[in-house]
């Protein structure tokens, strides 16, 4: 047997395969025109369903019919993507978001905790001095805020580089009817903060945000005897050592709010990772974007979620259209035992033409799809 002759027979297979592909890609084509004629949606899975069973059927072996599924499925997904492609140059649309200068000058903007707390660095950071802004006690205040017109912006924490995300915040996302507009990172350097002329061997009971507790878990297991209470926020933390003027107490906060709260800095630089940052989201109740804007933020569930491939094929949207994914999580749908959401981030502007194809795509192959944003990303 000669190797050579072996793959000069493939080789020849593999062009009568190209030209069938290039053929039936042709003819998708012709599909496509035909659904944006007609206005019906491109993806079909009735057809691709009795499509796959009878091209197993077609199998000799049951190897093979495996093989036959998994490359039918791959075509179909390319043909379907081809299609998109065509239909988003027949209808550019931009899903109800608007290209806006992202002037905030005089806002009002509600970010969660009191004054000192992390929110408000990022609020600060974010929006510098010429906005008007107040705190509300949760995250979902923050929502609401914003969702009812008494705020202009939100700010909501996201994820922590030591601990992942803030999952409450995710949750809510896909709730209320706003949209992400901006990101800020806050450095978090946590320190442990007490009444002045407190002595760390004082201290009995610890507060703090749950996250400010567990950022700072090496820390704190060096203590095993502090209680560990966890409050709303870091910056409450710090104002209730104050008010209860207790030199048992002591609060994990920024140096921050040991300024705002009259406490002194016990011992400072507190958090096990030395790199400890905060994404924050910015939010508004309007489908905008920045020019410039190049992060998109999307949340979806899938409606087989059981059957082998589908997040995968709805992430195929992504990657065939040369997009860069840049994030994945996935959080449990409340009340639906074992059934996940997705919130998928990728590089990209609404306005360009491979990210509406993807967009379109997804939103046609899962359900409850959102576009939670697009923004311009910080390093
Ligand atoms: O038959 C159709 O409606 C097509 O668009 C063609 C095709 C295919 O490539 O076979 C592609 C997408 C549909 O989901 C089903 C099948």
């Amino acid at each position: 047997m000669d190797l050579g002759v072996l793959r000069d027979q493939i080789d020849d297979i593999d062009k009568q395969i190209i030209r069938l592909f290039e053929e039936r890609m042709d003819v998708a084509e012709q599909v496509a025109r035909y659904k944006i004629g007609c206005g019906k949606p491109v993806y079909d899975p009735v057809r691709e369903r009795s499509k796959i069973e009878r091209a197993k059927d077609m199998a000799t072996s049951s190897f093979n019919a495996r093989g036959v599924e998994t490359l039918f499925n791959q075509l179909m997904a390319i043909s379907r993507v081809r299609q998109y492609e065509l239909v988003a140059e027949a209808h550019q649309d931009n899903f109800g978001f608007e290209e806006c200068n992202g002037d905030h000058v005089g806002a009002k903007v509600a970010f969660q905790g009191v004054e000192g707390a992390y929110g408000h660095q990022a609020t600060l950071g974010y929006f510098g001095k010429d906005v008007e802004c107040y705190h509300v006690k949760t995250f979902e205040d923050v929502m609401k805020e914003v969702h009812e017109g008494r705020a202009d912006y939100g700010v909501l924490p996201v994820e922590n580089s030591s601990t992942g995300i803030i999952t409450d915040v995710y949750d809510l996302m896909h709730l209320y009817d706003n949209y992400i507009v901006g990101e800020y990172v806050v450095k978090v350097e946590h320190a442990l903060l007490g009444l002045p002329g407190t002595e760390i061997d004082q201290i009995k009971t610890v507060y703090s945000h749950p996250q400010g507790l567990l950022q700072c878990s090496r820390f704190l297991d060096e203590k095993p005897e502090w209680e560990q209470v966890s409050l709303q926020n870091t910056a409450v933390s710090a104002q209730k050592v104050l008010v209860e003027q207790d030199r048992t107490q002591a609060a994990i906060a920024s140096p921050a709010a040991a300024a705002i709260y009259s406490l002194s800095v016990l011992k400072e630089k507190i958090s096990d990772n030395d790199n400890n940052s905060t994404r924050f989201i910015i939010i508004r109740h309007k489908k905008e974007y920045v020019k410039g804007a190049d992060g998109i933020s999307i949340s979806f569930e899938l409606a087989n979620a059981h059957e082998t491939g589908s997040l995968y094929h709805a992430l195929g949207f992504i990657i065939y259209n040369s997009l860069n994914m840049t994030k994945i999580e996935s959080r449990p749908i409340q009340g639906d035992k074992w059934r996940y959401r997705f919130f998928i981030d990728f590089d990209g502007n609404i306005g360009e033409a491979p990210v509406q194809d993807a967009l379109r795509g997804m939103a046609q192959e899962t359900i409850n799809f959102k576009i939670l944003g697009n923004y311009i990303q910080v390093e």
